[in-house]
């Protein structure tokens, strides 16, 4: 396999040349019924208003031939070790599916391993829900916290956000993540201890806030308990997930514990035990195994479709690399329709950002070309009053992906002024797809809307598990494809550890005058 720099590509050269389509000429009602590929289980990818016409997109999918993106997918489900940074397998795609021969480690395949876990976690979840796992002080679980930060926090709680409304919780579930105390505090003064079972989740095991909240949340048993002048045990009230080996595997205090291996990144691991045990307690073990159906379907998609108009992720992913090096756009927007997608923008910042926010190629030479973009994002319609207006009359023109549903997750849909709110939501997003795309001359510059904004638009008819599952893991391909295509590691994340050890350097009282200085602005 060869990987080379995308600027000793043949068809990225072509691509500079090549002179960008206003998108008032490309956006037709034609277009927009001919651009659209499956991504799984009735999820659909549009891409009519992205602002490529057919020549563009040849282009695009001779490059992504060129960069031979579908092989080294392939290469990555073989478990070739694609993870160059880290030297590690990259198998987040083995825990819903096997796309290739078997993965086989000092003799463990890992596809079982994986398999063997999700058991585990789906009899563990049984167990809760039918009694047989209790409380120390024999009271049933009413409320999982889930104690973690970045992959081990983000795309659990989008995902949980993402069915609460659909799917009645067995046990409600809460988060807590961040250091500052106000995060446990507030989560914690609103539930009974005796009833709360944590979820520590921590691959590394080693993460200075997620071992804090631990202790936070260990002390925090043991002070009820000795108020209320009963026996909770407080390891008892609390399982692991972690990597194995690690500093919090095999510890027999935990009520249980459930593992991943190296192999599954942080920011990919929502699939896994991570986002695994929190699913399965809170909706089921069978809507934790829809979600991985959906996921597996994109994922097969992505791999056996050649054509890159017959490939959702691979096309969203050329787009952008057009978006992002030939036109020059530092960012995007993910804007999803659905309010159950309140924190899927953030989970995709995550993924995306620290993925392919890199600056050296995978094998550690500099580039000279741009990488991953910015990503933010909020639902609509609540963004149109906050940042839409920097998007329509702003110096710096952001593509924006957007994401709606036919149908809303609850009943109650009102009736008001002729429409009802799922009409209105929707009228929404379609006007605003016009508005960026075609925008409105006005003699006032002060209202004139330049257009030629572009955007996709991901649908489906409504949010179930496997519609999820399938969203989700066309954005991991789309990212990894995209990391392929600059020839970066996108499974590493070194750009982390500066922080960590100045903070650390801050904690043993060797951080040197500068950072005395700023500790002492904030009075600590
Ligand atoms: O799961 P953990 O090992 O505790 O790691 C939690 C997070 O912290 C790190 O700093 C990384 O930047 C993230 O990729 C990771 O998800």
């Amino acid at each position: 396999m060869d990987f080379r720099n995308l600027d000793r590509c043949v068809h990225y050269r072509m691509l500079k040349n090549a002179s960008i389509p206003k998108l008032q000429d490309v956006l037709t009602p034609e277009s927009v019924k001919n651009s659209n590929i499956p991504i799984a289980a009735g999820l659909t990818f549009n891409y009519a208003a992205r602002g490529v016409n057919n020549d563009i997109i040849d282009l695009l999918g001779k490059l992504a031939e060129e960069q031979e993106l579908l092989p080294k997918y392939r290469a990555l489900v073989s478990g070739e070790v694609m993870n160059t940074g880290e030297q590690r397998k990259v198998l987040h795609h083995l825990l819903r599916g096997q796309l290739a021969g078997d993965v086989i480690e000092k003799g463990k395949n890992l596809r079982n391993f994986y398999l063997e876990q999700q058991e585990r976690i789906a009899d563990f979840a049984n167990q809760v829900h039918q009694g047989n796992i209790l409380g120390s002080t024999g009271k049933p679980f009413e409320t999982i916290v889930q104690i973690g930060i970045g992959g081990s926090d983000l795309g659990p709680r989008a995902l949980y956000i993402g069915l609460a409304n659909l799917l009645r919780p067995k046990i409600r579930a809460e988060f807590i993540s961040n250091v500052d105390p106000d995060d446990p505090n507030s989560v914690l003064q609103r539930l009974d201890p005796e009833k709360t079972l944590f979820i520590l989740v921590s691959k590394s095991g080693t993460t200075q806030e997620t071992l804090t909240n631990e202790n936070y949340a260990l002390r925090w048993l043991e002070t009820a308990g000795k108020r209320r002048n009963v026996n909770i045990r407080p390891a008892q009230h609390m399982v692991v997930v972690t990597g194995t080996p690690g500093p919090l595997a095999d510890n027999p205090a935990y009520l249980d514990s459930f593992y991943i291996d190296d192999y599954i990144g942080g920011r990919y691991s929502v699939t896994s035990a991570v986002g695994g045990v929190v699913l399965s307690l809170a909706f089921g073990p069978g809507v934790f195994a829809e979600l991985l159906d959906g996921a597996a379907e994109t994922d097969r998609g992505a791999l056996e479709n050649q054509e890159i108009r017959g490939n959702a992720p691979l096309m969203d992913a050329m787009i952008g690399i057009w978006e992002r090096n030939i036109c020059n756009h530092p960012a995007t927007a993910v804007l999803p329709y659905s309010q159950a997608l309140l924190r899927f923008p953030a989970h995709l910042q995550q993924l995306d950002m620290e993925s392919n926010g890199k600056q050296v190629n995978r094998s550690g030479q500099s580039i000279n070309y741009m990488t991953g973009p910015i990503i933010f994002g909020e639902p609509g319609t609540n963004g149109q009053h906050s940042f839409y207006q920097m998007l329509h009359q702003g110096t710096t023109p952001v593509p924006l992906q957007f994401i709606g549903f036919s149908l809303p997750q609850m009943a109650g849909n009102v009736e008001f002024q002729g429409s009802n709110s799922q009409k209105k939501l929707n009228a929404n997003l379609c006007a605003q797809v016009a508005a960026f795309a075609l925008g409105k001359e006005d003699s006032n510059p002060n209202k004139n809307f330049p257009g030629d904004r572009p955007s996709s638009l991901i649908y489906g008819k409504q949010l179930t598990p496997r519609i999820l599952g399938a969203l989700l893991a066309h954005f991991e391909n789309k990212v990894m494809f995209q990391g392929f295509a600059w020839n970066i590691n996108s499974f590493d994340q070194e750009g982390v550890q500066l922080g960590k050890l100045l903070t650390n350097n801050i904690l043993k009282g060797q951080a040197g005058p500068l950072l005395d200085e700023y500790m002492k602005l904030l009075g600590s």
